[in-house]
């Protein structure tokens, strides 16, 4: 298992265990992220990806079934402790889901929503982040001449860049991002994998997929999961030609669903 220098990690997570309405989910998860990486979860269908994913901008919050202990530390300050507000939390650490879901307007304002919220920007300034938002989710080019159209009429690979931009606009630290591209065509896949690489420059990236070869792909750290355990953790290369142990190497290997 490596060990992240502290220094250099953005999320900490430590002695994590969640379970549902008392059915234990993950247990007992120690792990760093690395700032300004892309780091993926993979394992089998519910090992429990998700749920580590989600518990770390605090989207279980509203389910009451959901038991946690441990910690989850972003730079440094437990995400739950009574000072910090989940609305400021979420925007430091930005969501991204499978399925595209723009809202219901326009490209643009899809875009300003988040920073509307926040509230303070003119317009002049409001167009300005706009752009970097949509030049840096890779979409500006093929959007600039029609901000005003509804977000509806993009593709299903466009729509989920849009959906990045948005989350980029409010400037978060880390970007969550749980299978971002299952719902696309190889061509938008390999469009968000491209983004995905481009973007760890600007922030710190967490990645859930299902795809082995995606994680290998884009993925700079693996993190193996199964059965709510986390069974190996290492550089993506080394996790995937040198497993150290023979869980891993089962599922790399496809000897385990
Ligand atoms: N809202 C929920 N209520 C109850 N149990 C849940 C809930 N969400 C997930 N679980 C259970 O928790 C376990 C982990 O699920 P999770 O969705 O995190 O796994 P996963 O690895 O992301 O799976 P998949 O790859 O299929 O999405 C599973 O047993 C699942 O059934």
């Amino acid at each position: 298992m490596i060990d992240i220098d502290p220094g250099a990690s953005c999320l900490e997570i430590q002695g994590l265990s969640l379970a549902y309405a008392g059915t234990p989910a993950l247990s007992d998860l120690t792990l760093r992220v690395p700032r300004h990486r892309v780091t993926a979860f993979i394992g089998p269908s519910g090992c429990g990806k998700s749920t580590l994913l989600r518990a770390l901008n605090r989207l279980h919050d509203l389910n009451e079934t959901v038991s946690r202990r441990g910690a989850i530390r972003l730079e440094g300050q437990e995400i739950h402790a009574p000072e910090v507000a989940v609305a400021e939390l979420r925007r430091r650490v930005g969501m991204v889901f499978q399925t595209p879901n723009p809202f219901p307007m326009s490209i643009y304002e899809n875009v300003a929503f988040g920073l509307r919220l926040q509230g303070g920007l003119r317009k002049r300034q409001r167009d300005e982040v706009v752009e970097w938002a949509l030049r840096s989710a890779a979409l500006w080019d093929e959007v600039k001449e029609r901000l005003g159209a509804s977000a509806w009429s993009l593709s299903g690979g466009q729509q989920q860049r849009l959906v990045i931009a948005r989350t980029l606009a409010v400037k978060p630290e880390v970007l969550l991002l749980d299978e971002p591209a299952s719902a696309l065509d190889p061509i938008s896949t390999l469009k968000i994998e491209e983004l995905i690489r481009s973007l760890k420059s600007q922030l710190t990236l967490v990645l859930v997929t299902h795809n082995m070869q995606q994680a290998a792909r884009v993925s700079d750290y693996t993190a193996f999961l199964h059965g709510g355990e986390l069974v190996e953790y290492a550089p993506t290369d080394a996790l995937f030609t040198n497993p150290r142990l023979v869980r891993t190497e089962n599922y790399i290997t496809g000897r385990m669903a």
